[in-house]
């Protein structure tokens, strides 16, 4: 028996650059990330992810695309991480520094993957290419990719 657990993830990109942050504690702490969190009871998955990009970044958003969804399972484990991914190349306000995360830019052509999530790599660039994603990854611990697949869809 798996239990879901709902999850947010906004990349900010304005090209040629990337908005990374620094996780300093916490789930995924020493690895650059975009800005994301849980969805509360009551809120949607967009409104979530817009908070959690505030509290985490100080910046606030008109808009947010729908790029992805991806299912993570750990080995070990009966919780399934169900990741909601976003863009958005537009924000107000200036990056600044939480208890969560230190944002800092990265230009495109030098995201640094060696220090994320080992996922990161391999659907990163189609939402910078634009496309639109599904995918499922299993994991033993937090850094070996045991298996996943990833397919490009027209809607999600
Ligand atoms: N880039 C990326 N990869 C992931 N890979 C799976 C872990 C193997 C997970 C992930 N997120 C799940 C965790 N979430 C934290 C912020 O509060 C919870 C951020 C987005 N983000």
């Amino acid at each position: 028996m798996f239990t879901s657990k709902l999850l947010t993830l906004v990349m900010v990109v304005q090209p040629p650059r990337i908005l990374l942050g620094m996780k300093k504690r916490g789930f995924g702490v020493g690895r650059w990330n975009g800005f994301g969190g849980k969805v509360q009871t009551g809120e949607t998955i967009e409104q979530a992810a817009k908070r959690e990009l505030w509290e985490e970044s100080g910046l606030t958003v008109d808009t947010l695309q729908k790029v992805g969804e991806i299912k993570f399972e750990f080995v070990g484990s009966t919780e399934i991480l169900h990741v909601h991914i976003f863009r958005t190349d537009s924000y107000n306000g200036e990056p600044v520094e939480s208890e969560e995360m230190r944002p800092q830019w990265f230009p495109l052509e030098n995201i640094p993957y060696d220090c994320m999530w080992p996922d990161d790599v391999i659907w990163l660039p189609l939402l910078l290419q634009k496309k639109k994603f599904q995918g499922y990854f299993k994991f033993e611990g937090h850094d070996k990719i045991l298996n996943y697949t990833l397919e490009q869809v027209d809607d999600i």
